[in-house]
């Protein structure tokens, strides 16, 4: 059955028999920690005990900081959140070899429904935030798919969400930050106070200091997405209608698209709704039993005409969370089987973290030899080109489409510069890559070039083979700079983002 090149019969055993371990000690681990942290987190927001308890967890993040201080300073500083738990792909070796300051700020602090604001401490998931807001009727007006992901990544790093093509990304929704900066003081950046730090801090990566709380904003949430699918048959038809549907001036709420095949695939267009209307079927995708979403889609391809369906919001919020987008489809190659929907469907996903963590080295090489994980972030009106040049250098399907908007703002995100926003696509390609003479580096660094010539940027939670030089090109290292330059120790606590994203520094 196997191809990949295993080197001990240990590792063979291990990669084809990986299943067992799945299915035995992943989902029910997965299922007892997720169970755990909704009970925990709903006592203690309940009880309200966290806004009390986080300047005390501040305070002891700055002693950390200080006793770093005090001593020789021979190692820079880095968040000790092992590597394994996080959404990025590979390990951060600096983790290692880096003092790892503790901030286990884990709580969601107050929600200001008269400021439609929530504050919440770093480690907070987007799924803790939506179990949270959603009976209040609120939700973030950015939410990006994947349970597990953390306010304080998706600050630092970046985050895209169906409805970022009316709110911008992850970044665009902040409109506070608190940090505790490398001599050990606490600041707050907002655009009005410390701009130049608050515009430096998305897509820093830790490096201008340690986050200790966001203020995000909300939006009224309704109980229902009312999702029309268009399906097409020509990649430049579906190109046109994705676009305009991104740019109009009134926009649906929610603008998707999944690629299949180099010229078909499926617009879809979403808006909160509080009632199941008669033009639809309701859809609860979310029930364990549900097939994965992405499959859902790809059969509107064969309908050939556009249909409406109800999603209740949690489970559009999180369509993509069971299948990984579509990547479990290699890790279960049956997760999507009715039997084992009905099985085991209520303990999907395996936690990313405990796949990360008993990933064994024959996988990894797999990966690094044999699949593609790249989200691409292009101005929208080169959307076409993008997907040829995708097909071509990688043929990876489905694609993922996101259109998003960029505003105007002083940071590494530079466009152009005559204009208040721009409208933006994810280009986001997850799989196994069919082309023919596909070699990782090489064929990566044709599409990195793509981007970098068409002005687009690369997200870095994935591998980037970029240069320290074509890096600093693609995001605007100017007032990051600056601002490095004007805080205290920041230099000597912190390495440059790139020190921190490269290839060298992860494995
Ligand atoms: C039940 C089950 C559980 C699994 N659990 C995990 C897991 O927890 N974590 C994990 O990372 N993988 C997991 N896998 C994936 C598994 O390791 C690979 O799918 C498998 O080893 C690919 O080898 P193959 O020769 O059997 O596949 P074939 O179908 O023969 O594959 C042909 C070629 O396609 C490529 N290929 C296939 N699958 C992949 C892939 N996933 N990535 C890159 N290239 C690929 C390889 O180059 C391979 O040589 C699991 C698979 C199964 C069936
Ligand atoms: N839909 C989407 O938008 C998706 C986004 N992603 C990406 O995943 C990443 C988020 O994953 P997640 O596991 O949550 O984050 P990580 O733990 O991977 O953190 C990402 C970066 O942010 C830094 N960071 C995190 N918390 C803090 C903090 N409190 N203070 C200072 N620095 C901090 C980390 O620094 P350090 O290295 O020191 O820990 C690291 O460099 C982002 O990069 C995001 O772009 C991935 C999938 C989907
Ligand atoms: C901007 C958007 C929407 C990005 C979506 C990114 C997902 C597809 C990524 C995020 C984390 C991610 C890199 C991951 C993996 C697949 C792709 C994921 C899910 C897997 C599960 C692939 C298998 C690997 O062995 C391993 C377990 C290490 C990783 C873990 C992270």
């Amino acid at each position: 059955m196997t191809s990949i090149p295993t080197e001990t019969l240990f590792e063979y055993i291990i990669v084809e028999y990986r299943w067992i371990i799945v299915i035995l000690a992943l989902l029910p681990m997965s299922a007892a920690w997720k169970f755990w942290s909704i009970i925990r987190n709903y006592v203690v927001f309940k009880m309200n005990s966290a806004p009390k308890m986080h300047d005390q967890k501040v305070k002891d993040v700055q002693r950390q900081v200080k006793a770093w201080l005090s001593s020789d300073r021979s190692t820079r500083l880095c968040t000790a959140r092992p590597t394994w738990q996080t959404m990025s792909f590979r390990h951060g070796l600096y983790k290692k070899t880096f003092t790892n300051i503790k901030v286990n700020l884990v709580d969601v602090l107050e929600v200001d429904t008269k400021n439609m604001t929530v504050r919440c401490e770093p480690l907070v998931t987007m799924g803790q935030l939506s179990r949270t807001l959603q009976p209040l009727g609120l939700a973030l007006a950015v939410v990006p798919e994947l349970d597990q992901l953390t306010v304080g990544g998706l600050v630092m790093g970046t985050g895209v969400e169906t409805s970022s093509h009316r709110f911008g990304l992850f970044q665009h929704i902040c409109l506070q930050y608190e940090l505790v900066l490398a001599d050990g003081s606490v600041v707050t950046c907002s655009k009005d106070e410390n701009p130049d730090l608050f515009y430096t801090v998305p897509w820093s990566y830790g490096t201008l200091g340690f986050l200790t709380s966001v203020v995000i904003k909300l939006v009224p949430a309704k109980k229902f997405v009312r999702v029309q699918y268009h399906p097409y048959h020509s990649l430049s038809d579906l190109v046109k209608r994705f676009t305009q549907e991104s740019v109009k001036p009134n926009p649906h709420q929610f603008v998707e698209a999944v690629v299949f095949t180099k010229d078909s695939g499926v617009v879809m267009l979403g808006d909160m709704v509080d009632e199941v209307g008669r033009d639809g079927k309701m859809n609860p995708i979310g029930k364990w039993y549900a097939e994965w979403f992405f499959k859902q889609v790809e059969k509107h391809l064969k309908r050939k005409k556009s249909v409406v369906e109800y999603i209740p919001l949690r489970d559009y919020y999180h369509r993509h969370t069971r299948s990984l987008f579509w990547e479990l489809q290699d890790i279960i190659s049956f997760g999507n089987n009715f039997i084992f929907r009905y099985l085991f469907g209520w303990l999907m996903p395996p936690e990313v973290s405990l796949l990360k963590l008993t990933q064994p080295e024959a996988i990894a090489k797999l990966y690094e030899r044999a699949h593609v994980i790249q989200d691409m972030l292009l101005p929208i009106e080169h959307l076409e080109a993008s997907i040829n040049c995708f097909h071509d250098e990688f043929e990876v399907y489905p694609i993922w489409l996101c259109p998003f908007k960029v505003f105007n703002n002083p940071g590494q995100l530079k466009i152009k510069s005559n204009v208040d926003s721009e409208m933006f696509v994810d280009v986001g390609v997850y799989g196994v890559p069919k082309a023919k003479g596909f070699e990782t580096v090489k064929s990566t660094r044709k599409v990195e070039n793509f981007v970098m010539d068409h002005q687009g940027f690369q997200m870095l939670y994935a591998d980037t083979y970029t240069s320290l030089e074509e890096f600093r090109k693609m995001f605007d290292h100017t007032l990051y700079d600056k601002v490095r330059d004007s805080l205290p120790h920041c230099k000597e606590a912190f390495p440059e983002i790139y020190g921190k994203v490269n290839k060298t520094v992860r494995k």
